[in-house]
């Protein structure tokens, strides 16, 4: 709003300043639904209000009518089969059991009359030619699920109106509709005296203006089933851990590692520190940043690997957890993603063996893949209206998106996350529940791989847990602290510069 202010657009000082109420437009969220509405015009005024009524109240009842009718109004009430169009002039009977009317002809003079006529009859008119015949304006509107707003700015400026609606769009989450979900649910529950009733509900709703530490709700599905998978994981890992290695000789080993540890540690300790920061704040590229790091520290590439898998189940645990505690998760969003994402991984692991001699091909492929993604999510940014297009096959996302990753030795970030982001999802929250979930699909996949190929590498995967370990928190906190377009910028570059690299690297040449 700043270039209002300067050469652009010059206010007289003279101008004099209002002392009346600035806008004394009554709001009010009217049942369209349940009114009969007529609209006279049927020309681009006329689609722009029966739009806008169609948007917000898609049952209501309207009568058009218009001896020439906007072939896109005809497109529009194909799909709101209760609105009638009529091809003809306005007749007086038109206003016949009307609540509302909303006036549009290309006619001054007849859209004044028929004003005058349906004030007669106490109906509430808006002549879109002349705001001081209205009985009421349209707003801009702002809307998130349940939650609604109306933007007036008293006639003055459209335009500004659309403007502060797209302010408000960016500023509010998707999220904020689950918000309103839970609080009606918990409405309806208490009872009992009126005051402690709002008294509660104003203790609940506290963190929304005023962000304090969140506190876990003690039951929530979400925490019981994070619970539940963990421990059946750690079951099935130290299943597998003692049917592989009887206790006798981890021992051993034991006493072998820590006779082993040298200097080197502080290398891989670093690289998961540096992969988990990457992958804890972008919900992505911890496979790919650490593998990259260790190997050009000599480390070799099957050893990096299988370490990097291994390790992943702690860091993005660690990770997982500090996302949950920092209120970063969309629970319906994991539960959605995490089973077919389990699924995936495991189908992954195990196919990987029969087709190891197929990767040359299938990670170029996968890496062209997040390349689009990269650049849709740049181009979101830089388009600056991000147009919220639901994933549909969230469960088919998931599941191709730990198969992958089992496979191609990272993706499930870069593929869930980034189509998430790119579909226009919220950054925050994407990233927080892909990388919850993250952890649950790579004990998937690390437990099929060591129940294939066994432990190694000890020192390695030990390095890159504790560096992870430290950083998963800073990045956390970075995921809720960076504005989502910074996020969104370098989500997309991080995917681009990734897919790019994997890409050269397929080549033959
Ligand atoms: C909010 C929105 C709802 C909607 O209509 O759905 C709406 N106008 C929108 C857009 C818009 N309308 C116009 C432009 C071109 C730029 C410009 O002229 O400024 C744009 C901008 C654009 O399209 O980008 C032209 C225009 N509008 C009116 C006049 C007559 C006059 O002022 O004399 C003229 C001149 C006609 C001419 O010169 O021929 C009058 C009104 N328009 C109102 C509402 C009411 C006041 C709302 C408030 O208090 O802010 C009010 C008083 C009565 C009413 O129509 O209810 C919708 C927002 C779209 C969104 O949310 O995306
Ligand atoms: N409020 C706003 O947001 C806004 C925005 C732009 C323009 N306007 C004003 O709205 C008016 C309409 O603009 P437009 O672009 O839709 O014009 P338009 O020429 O595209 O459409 C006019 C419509 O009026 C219909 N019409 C003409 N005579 C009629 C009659 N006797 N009975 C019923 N319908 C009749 C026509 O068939 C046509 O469908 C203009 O006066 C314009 O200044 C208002």
């Amino acid at each position: 709003m700043d270039n209002l202010q300067d050469d652009n657009i010059t206010l007289s000082p003279a101008a004099p300043v209002a002392v009346e109420a600035a806008n004394p437009l009554f709001p009010v969220f009217l049942k369209l639904e349940e009114l009969h509405t007529l609209v006279v015009g049927g020309g681009a005024v006329g689609l722009e209000k029966l739009s806008a009524i169609l948007a917000n109240s898609p049952k209501a009842q309207v009568r058009l009518v218009a001896p020439e009718i906007h072939v896109d109004i005809w497109a529009l009430v194909a799909k709101h089969p209760q609105v009638e169009l009529v091809v003809r002039e306005f007749q007086e009977n038109d206003l016949a059991d009307k609540d509302i009317v909303l006036i549009a002809t290309d006619d001054h003079v007849l859209n004044k009359a028929i004003r005058d006529l349906a004030k007669s009859r106490k109906i509430l008119t808006n002549v879109a030619d002349t705001p001081q015949q209205c009985d009421f304006y349209l707003g801009s509107v702002v809307q998130k699920g349940s939650l609604k707003f109306g933007i007036s700015t008293n006639g003055k400026s459209p335009t500004v109106a659309k403007r502060v609606k797209e302010v408000l769009h960016e500023a509010f989450p998707e999220e904020i509709d689950q918000v309103l979900g839970k609080m009606g649910k918990i409405r309806a529950q208490l009872n009992g005296d009126f005051a402690e009733k709002v008294k509660q509900l104003n203790t609940l709703t506290e963190g929304l203006v005023r962000p304090v530490p969140k506190k876990k709700a003690r039951f929530s599905l979400t925490s019981v089933l994070v619970t539940l998978f963990a421990a059946i994981a750690l079951m099935i890992t130290g299943h597998l851990l003692f049917t592989y290695i009887p206790l006798q000789s981890i021992g051993n080993a034991a006493m072998d590692v820590a006779g082993q540890i040298d200097s080197d540690i502080l290398v891989f300790i670093l690289a998961g520190f540096v992969a988990q920061l990457i992958d804890g704040a972008l919900g992505m590229a911890y496979g790919v940043s650490a593998t990259t790091f260790l190997l050009s520290f000599g480390v070799s590439p099957v050893a990096a690997s299988a370490s990097v898998h291994a390790s992943e189940i702690f860091t993005s645990g660690v990770s997982g957890w500090m996302h949950l505690k920092f209120g970063n998760v969309n629970s319906k969003l994991f539960k959605n993603i995490v089973l077919p994402g389990v699924l995936g991984a495991i189908l992954g692991a195990y196919l990987l063996f029969s087709f190891e001699e197929y990767l040359f091909i299938i990670k170029p492929i996968v890496a062209l893949y997040t390349l689009v993604l990269g650049i849709l999510i740049l181009r979101k940014v830089l388009r600056k209206k991000v147009k919220k297009q639901p994933v549909k096959r969230l469960g088919f996302l998931a599941t191709a998106g730990g198969f992958l990753d089992a496979i191609g030795g990272g993706g499930w970030g870069p593929i869930v996350s980034s189509t998430l982001i790119a579909k226009g999802r919220n950054p925050m929250y994407t990233i927080g529940s892909v990388n919850l979930a993250e952890f649950f699909v790579s004990i998937a996949s690390s437990a099929t791989f060591v129940a294939f190929a066994g432990i190694s590498h000890w020192q390695v995967i030990l390095g890159l847990i504790l560096g992870g370990s430290i950083s998963a928190p800073i990045g956390a906190r970075l995921a809720r602290k960076l504005p989502v377009k910074t996020m969104m910028i370098i989500v997309g570059i991080v995917v681009i510069i990734v897919s790019l690299r994997l890409i050269v690297m397929a080549l033959p040449f």
